[in-house]
């Protein structure tokens, strides 16, 4: 099948799909700006206490969260007490295209993490599995600074690199793979206010 911008979308590995340039970034960021003035980006901590390297917040019915109690999703954002800010049209719009187009159809995701990366900072490596529907993909929007994402397809490192714009989709046999994503990386041109932001969708109920 092809994209709107008529690429065809490539297949990595069985259940994981990228499509590059996929998405309107300057529209996205302006949203995920939107969303972090309702609700900051802040670091929350394992349930160990060790802050997370990178900074979070969440949009739509349910966010993401990790404290001393553990991983879970939670319908009111802990900092502000307020319920999260409602999933811009969008994201929702690109999570189910990006879902239609890698071969996933009624995609409804229900959270929406939003991931802030500062140069240095990755993601150890982990399952998504505290969604109670894991039948559904996750679809994953990289945007500002480039990440290099690896993925455990039949035991083996996959690594992609994710640009701004473009999108991932992983699920059906990759759904549960352990993946991660490298310190990101310092540019020549890349200014100390530059980050990496990754919009994560799933549908967690
Ligand atoms: O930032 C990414 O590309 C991946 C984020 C991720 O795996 C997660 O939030 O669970
Ligand atoms: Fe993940």
């Amino acid at each position: 099948m092809l994209d709107l911008f008529g690429r065809s979308p490539a297949l990595i590995a069985p259940g994981v799909v990228l499509l590059t340039a996929f998405s309107d970034v300057a529209v996205l960021k302006s949203q995920i700006e939107a969303v972090s003035l309702l609700a900051p980006f802040r670091h929350m901590t394992t349930p160990g206490g060790r802050p997370m390297g990178a900074a979070m917040t969440n949009c739509g019915p349910l966010g993401w969260v990790g404290d001393r109690n553990g991983y879970r999703y939670e319908a009111t954002d802990p900092l502000t007490g307020r319920p999260w800010p409602e999933m811009p049209s969008a994201f929702m719009t690109l999570a189910r295209r990006a879902a239609e187009t890698a071969g996933f159809g009624n995609f409804k995701p229900d959270a929406c993490l939003i991931n802030r990366y500062a140069v240095g900072v990755g993601m150890g490596m982990h399952r998504d599995v505290d969604e109670l529907d894991r039948e559904a993909p996750i679809v994953s929007v990289s945007l500002g600074l480039t990440a290099r994402f690896v993925i455990r397809i039949e035991g083996k490192l996959q690594k992609i690199e994710l640009n701004e714009g473009d999108v991932l989709v992983f699920g059906g046999p990759a759904r549960e793979a352990e993946h991660g994503v490298r310190p990101v990386r310092h540019r020549e041109d890349s200014q100390p206010t530059d980050f990496r932001f990754n919009l994560t969708l799933r549908k967690a109920r």
